[in-house]
């Protein structure tokens, strides 16, 4: 789905993740782990334009979809967030009813069809629709922060993206809470590319397909991020090819 090819970010002058290349394959979950600051926030940004929302940001190098580099100059940035859409750490639905904040961007985009239909769809996706069918007029933020965060994964999935990005998606929930959004991420790979990034070895673990792990080098005083490792989940938490991966989800580091 995604060929990232020699990936940089860098804000200002400070390269924040260097040199990145790697596959993210169709109707997977694939998870980026590591420390804290390597980077894994920014690469995944990169993955739909995000960070042309930061003035400082640069990207170099080739982030291609389908074939086409995203950042070639006849992209509209808009229309990429539109295919691949994100999940962002803290639950956000607008102070809106459930029903207008699934809604909210398929009436964007202008689509015809019998809303209901679709906002019913999106909240059976995103595995909500029952405990809130009968309150859709309900203020999105009356719901628990679990819920929120179904109600903000329906969002993302109303307007039927092919990728659905993740930033610490749990990070704000409690275990249970957590444990319903990792078997609807499970379940969302039947239909939707995921990318997800956590700092819960665990959660790697249990959902994704492929995991990358990232590390931080220093060097004249300057972090950059880096790939260690990218490979089949099972092989990175049983036999990982570099100590430094080791290190880490046996947790001697970071
Ligand atoms: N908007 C920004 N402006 C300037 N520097 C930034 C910005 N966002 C991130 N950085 C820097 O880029 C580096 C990588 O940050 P990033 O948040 O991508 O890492 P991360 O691995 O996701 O970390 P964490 O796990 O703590 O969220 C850090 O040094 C961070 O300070």
């Amino acid at each position: 789905m995604f060929e990232l090819r020699k990936v940089s970010v860098s804000y200002g002058s400070h390269r924040a993740v260097g040199d990145v290349s790697m596959d993210v394959f169709q109707r997977n979950i694939t998870a980026l782990i590591g420390p804290s600051g390597c980077g894994k926030s920014t690469l995944l940004r990169c993955l739909n334009r995000m960070n042309d929302l930061v003035p400082s940001a640069r990207v170099d190098g080739e982030v291609i979809y389908h074939g086409e580099n995203l950042y070639g100059p006849r992209v509209d940035p808009v229309q990429v967030r539109k295919v691949i859409g994100m999940v962002f750490q803290k639950p956000n639905p607008f102070p809106k009813s459930i029903y207008d904040n699934v809604a909210f961007g398929p009436r964007t985009m202008g689509i015809k069809q019998n809303m209901d239909d679709i906002v019913e769809e999106a909240l059976r996706g995103a595995a909500l629709w029952d405990e809130v069918k009968d309150k859709l007029t309900s203020n999105g933020l009356s719901l628990s922060g679990g819920q929120q965060q179904r109600l903000c994964i329906a969002r993302a999935i109303a307007v039927k993206p092919e990728v659905v990005l993740m930033d610490e998606p749990c990070s704000a929930l409690d275990p249970i809470a957590t444990l319903k959004i990792e078997d609807l991420i499970r379940q969302l790979k039947d239909e939707y590319t995921i990318v997800i990034v956590t700092h819960n070895m665990q959660q790697a673990a249990r959902v994704s397909d492929m995991t990358a792990f990232f590390s931080v080098r220093t060097s004249e005083g300057k972090r950059t991020g880096e790939l260690v490792e990218y490979d089949d989940t099972e092989k990175i938490f049983s036999t990982p090819a570099d100590r430094r991966t080791e290190d880490y989800i046996s947790g001697r580091f970071g």
